[in-house]
């Protein structure tokens, strides 16, 4: 599906220093990437056509220390799926991270942290473009969880098709959003209610739970746990499980199922945009990113 991405000037000038890293641009093989094997991305993104699954591209996610999703990060990610979706050799993607113990820490903190009201909206649209990618592909996407998923980790890997989610206590998953004093919009809680259901989300949310992969499970945010070392290897054999069903009718059906909630923001990106500068520029807001980055610094010692 085609979105408007109000990116193109910004994913250019993006886009510019990068491409002079030897073998980084789109379609060779990225320095380090071993011989012959084709792959693409850039320097925060890594896609390699998976050699054991045909049709099958891992993206891998490489922002350290954290991959939290700044503007970067995310421009080079809606590159990335954009070339995916529009390469026909590709039917499925598994998307994994390359920062030990570490998905996704959600959202860049310092995006929305003393920035002008331009630069949110800029930001925010970005956020909106990458789940409407993910949530609306028509790739199979399958999550391979191999580390803590807060927040925009967790929105990410409920934007998937399937979660396998690494079984280490420390590897939680959920929308944590109100621990930093702020809130996930609605569509995030849209893609909530209708993985885990209403009230399950409605408790989930308000006490920003974030999940160890047991009670992931149970509560239904993942739909497999499996030990550290098979979370690859078991994303890679639920992916032939969903390869093997006709792309058309499945396509139709992903559709018929996801289009309601994406069209509930599709259909106010702007008004949801202006919600979000409005919420992220208040003093308080404000205040308690401030308090939540000190918190982190301090809990380095
Ligand atoms: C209408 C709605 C409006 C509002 C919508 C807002 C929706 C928001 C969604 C979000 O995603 S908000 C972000 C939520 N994320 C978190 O709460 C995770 C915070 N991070 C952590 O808990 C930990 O960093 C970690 C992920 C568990 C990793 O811990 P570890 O000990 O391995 O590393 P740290 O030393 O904590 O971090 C390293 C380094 O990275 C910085 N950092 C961590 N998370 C973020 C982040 N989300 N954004 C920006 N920077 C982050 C951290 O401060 C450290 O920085 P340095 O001190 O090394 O400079």
């Amino acid at each position: 599906m085609a979105l408007t991405v109000g990116l193109r000037p910004l994913t250019r000038a993006l886009l510019r220093p990068w491409a002079r890293v030897p073998g980084a641009a789109l379609g060779r093989p990225a320095a380090g990437s071993g011989d012959g094997v084709r792959c693409f991305g850039s320097p925060r993104v890594l896609v390699e056509p998976d050699p054991a699954a045909v049709g099958v591209a891992v993206m891998k996610m490489r922002n350290p220390p954290v991959n939290s999703l700044s503007l970067e990060f995310l421009t080079e990610l809606l590159i990335s799926l954009e070339k995916l979706e529009n390469d026909k050799t590709f039917r499925g993607i598994i998307i994994t991270s390359d920062c030990p113990g570490i998905f996704s820490a959600g959202l860049d903190l310092l995006e929305m942290y003393g920035r002008d009201p331009a630069h949110c909206a800029e930001y925010w649209k970005a956020v909106q473009e990458l789940w409407l990618r993910v949530y609306l592909s028509n790739l199979v996407v399958i999550g391979a969880i191999n580390g803590i998923s807060p927040a925009g980790g967790c929105l990410l890997s409920l934007s998937c098709d399937y979660r396998v989610l690494a079984n280490n206590p420390k590897y939680a998953i959920g929308l944590n959003e109100t621990l930093l004093g702020i809130i996930a919009p609605f569509w995030f809680k849209d893609v909530l209610v209708n993985t885990i259901g209403h009230r399950a989300a409605e408790r989930a949310l308000q006490l920003g739970f974030l999940f160890p992969p047991s009670d992931a499970l149970q509560v239904g945010i993942v739909d497999q746990v499996v030990p550290e070392d098979q979370v690859q290897s078991t994303a890679r054999s639920v992916m032939a499980q969903w390869l093997a069903i006709p792309d058309h009718a499945r396509q139709l059906t992903k559709n018929l199922v996801r289009k309601p909630t994406a069209d509930r923001l599709l259909q106010q990106r702007d008004a949801d945009i202006q919600n979000f500068v409005r919420f992220i520029s208040r003093d308080s807001i404000q205040k308690s990113l401030h308090v939540y980055l000190e918190k982190l610094k301090q809990k380095k010692g």
